[in-house]
């Protein structure tokens, strides 16, 4: 189980939420809502952990995420709006570092074929030697979404996933988060787009430039 409890976050003076709580549990799709600037890139870092609240705190597993860095960090999955790869690095790589990280157990041939098949998913085949400094800004974030398909953790934190993503990856990314609802995984995610398709219930918070919407 992931909360929030009673979460305030003020910038240059301006309250952008307070006293928000919400819980989030295993199977659960949960849209972050609220126009530009409304706050919910602040609040999903603080969610990760990344950034401070100004009041409230967030658990995991019923733990002040603080607390528990470590554990916490290994059961998340944050995407933020930068693609947080190594530009140095080729897209195979990038992807080799992150599952060394985040399954150690995983190696060798299962390794390559995991990230193999990860950047076929996000249409990157033929692109794995490729240094990411040399890609698109959507090749770079598409090789930043692969981690989706390698991760094991169970709280994913996505901000705006979908942007710069044609219609075929968005349907293959929504289809991917329902599946790690469906396996009891908690998906937690901003965008401005409809998440059209998705055939279960996705909550949605919206925050509206003042307290809990
Ligand atoms: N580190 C910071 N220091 C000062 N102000 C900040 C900081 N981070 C964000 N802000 C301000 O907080 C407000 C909310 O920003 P945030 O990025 O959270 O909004 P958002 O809802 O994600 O917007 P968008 O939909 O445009 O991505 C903005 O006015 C922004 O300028």
């Amino acid at each position: 189980m992931f909360e929030a409890l009673n979460l305030s976050c003020v910038r240059d003076e301006r309250t952008l939420f307070s006293g928000l709580s919400f819980t989030v549990l295993p199977g659960e799709m949960v849209q972050i809502e609220g126009r530009n600037g409304a706050g919910k890139t602040s609040l999903l870092r603080i969610l990760a952990g990344l950034s401070s609240p100004d009041a409230g705190e967030v658990r995991w597993q019923g733990v002040n995420t603080r607390r528990q860095r470590d554990v916490f960090h290994q059961e998340l999955l944050y995407l933020g709006h930068q693609p947080g790869i190594k530009s140095v690095l080729t897209a195979f790589e990038n992807l080799a570092f992150y599952l060394s990280v985040s399954s150690p157990s995983v190696r060798g041939d299962a390794a390559s074929e995991a990230i193999y098949q990860a950047l076929e998913n996000v249409g990157l085949l033929g692109y794995e030697d490729v240094t990411v400094a040399q890609m698109s800004a959507g090749q770079q974030r598409r090789v930043a979404l692969a981690r989706l398909w390698l991760s094991n953790a169970p709280l994913w934190i996505l901000d705006e996933p979908l942007t710069a993503i044609d219609k075929q990856g968005v349907a293959t990314l929504i289809a991917l988060f329902e599946q790690h609802a469906e396996q009891g995984g908690m998906v937690l995610l901003t965008t401005h787009q409809d998440l059209q398709g998705v055939n279960r219930d996705v909550r949605k918070i919206r925050l509206t430039g003042a307290a809990l919407a």
